[in-house]
């Protein structure tokens, strides 16, 4: 007898689901995984283009919603089987206060956590970050590194700060009781840099590039390797992740799990032109233009100015000591612990991941900034 399809009959909910990575879980979640029957969308700013998937067989709900308030999260869940918990505060631009920053990652991921308890639901899948372990104020390398690779993870500023709380808070939170009697079980994902179709710093890169005339100028030597992953596989593995939470609870419980695929290591600034190239942008230099201490010293201006000129206007350029140090310490993974407990594959190629940018970029092309 043929086997028959099964009946959706899971609630799940997406944090954060009108985000660069966010959107890309939702639709993943909807072209990939069957036993969804609702899908809601909580986000602070609800886009669009979520009102082209409400025509298809899942129930997509959106819900604008602010993860701060512990109500409006609760009220949301109910009902929930699942919660993938995207949303957040990335900001290394000193865009936002370091208290903005903790109220939004941290207090949010505990009324997440807190809401589970409340309402029941029993599965939360937490978006971390590879800044939870670096790189540390030290600038060390972390080379190929796995989960199990010891390093010092110390930090000063507010975003890895408040992902590592916030990491920690859903680690600890795994075996809690539910309503209902069950446990909760969590688990973290830690993309490192992530890249796809709707990467705001990659439109950045591509606008100032045309803006100086084809040409972007080498900052960081070519040796220093920078971890990069696509979108669709970080997408791809939240789903995974989410899926085998129930079956292997015991062993998937609690765990970390780095987000990587078969991108190339790069520098930050290389990587970038494998889809800036093929864009029209070249990178000048074989060796970074300016010496590194001219950049620390244009870093600690840019902070400075950011810093005099808070009362009049928000200045917030890329270049700070912060995305310096990030951008000039080698933190790479190397790794294949999701395979090993959920069977993860990178569902899109280097090849796949690389064409789609590049489409992406040049579809970007004349837009508004
Ligand atoms: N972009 C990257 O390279 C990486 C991102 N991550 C993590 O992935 C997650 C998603 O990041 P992105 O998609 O890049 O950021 P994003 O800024 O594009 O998306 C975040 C989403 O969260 C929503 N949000 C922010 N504050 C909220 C609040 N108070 N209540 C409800 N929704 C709120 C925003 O409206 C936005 O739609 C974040 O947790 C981030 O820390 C982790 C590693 C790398
Ligand atoms: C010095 C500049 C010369 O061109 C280059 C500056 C690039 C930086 C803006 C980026 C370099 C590394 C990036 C970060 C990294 O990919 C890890 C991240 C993980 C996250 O969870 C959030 C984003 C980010 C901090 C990412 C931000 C941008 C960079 C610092």
């Amino acid at each position: 007898m043929a086997e028959s399809a099964p009946v959706p009959k899971l609630v799940y909910l997406v944090t954060g689901g009108c985000g660069f990575l966010g959107e890309h879980v939702v639709r993943m979640l909807l072209e990939r995984e069957p036993r969804l029957r609702e899908l809601r969308v909580f986000d602070l700013h609800l886009s669009p283009w979520l009102k082209e998937l409400k025509t298809g067989p899942v129930q997509v709900t959106a819900i604008q919603g602010d993860v701060t308030q512990a109500h409006e999260v609760a009220a949301a869940m109910a009902g929930t089987h699942v919660v993938i918990h995207t949303a957040g505060l990335v900001d290394v631009f000193g865009r936002a206060s370091p208290e903005t920053i903790h109220k939004v990652n941290v207090q949010g991921t505990e009324n997440v956590i807190k809401a589970c308890v409340q309402t029941g639901t029993q599965f939360l899948v937490y978006t971390s970050s590879m800044e939870v372990v670096g790189p540390n104020v030290k600038g060390h390398p972390f080379y190929r590194g796995n989960e199990d690779t010891p390093y010092e993870a110390v930090h000063r500023h507010p975003y890895p700060r408040s992902k590592a709380l916030a990491e920690r808070l859903v680690l600890e939170a795994n075996g809690r009781k539910v309503r209902g009697g069950l446990p909760l079980v969590t688990c973290a994902l830690r993309p490192t840099g992530i890249y796809g179709e709707g990467h705001q710093i990659m439109r950045d890169f591509y606008h100032q590039g045309l803006r100086l005339g084809g040409r972007l100028f080498r900052a960081i030597p070519a040796s220093v390797e920078h971890g990069r992953v696509y979108v669709g596989n970080v997408a791809w593995m939240h789903v995974l992740v989410a899926r085998e939470l129930g079956p292997r609870a015991a062993l998937m419980g609690g765990q970390v799990y780095f987000c990587y695929d078969r991108s190339p290591y790069k520098s930050y600034e290389d990587f970038n032109m494998e889809f800036l190239g093929p864009c029209g942008l070249r990178l000048v230099g074989t060796h970074p233009l300016l010496p590194y201490w001219l950049l620390v010293l244009l870093a600690a201006l840019n902070a400075l100015l950011q810093w005099l000129l808070r009362p009049l206007l928000l200045y917030a350029p890329l270049l700070n000591p912060y995305t310096l140090a990030v951008a000039n310490t080698t933190f790479t993974v190397s790794t294949d612990k999701a395979q090993r407990h959920f069977g993860y594959e990178p569902l899109f190629s280097w090849e796949d991941s690389r064409a789609r940018t590049i489409l992406w970029v040049q579809a970007t092309e004349g837009l508004a900034q």
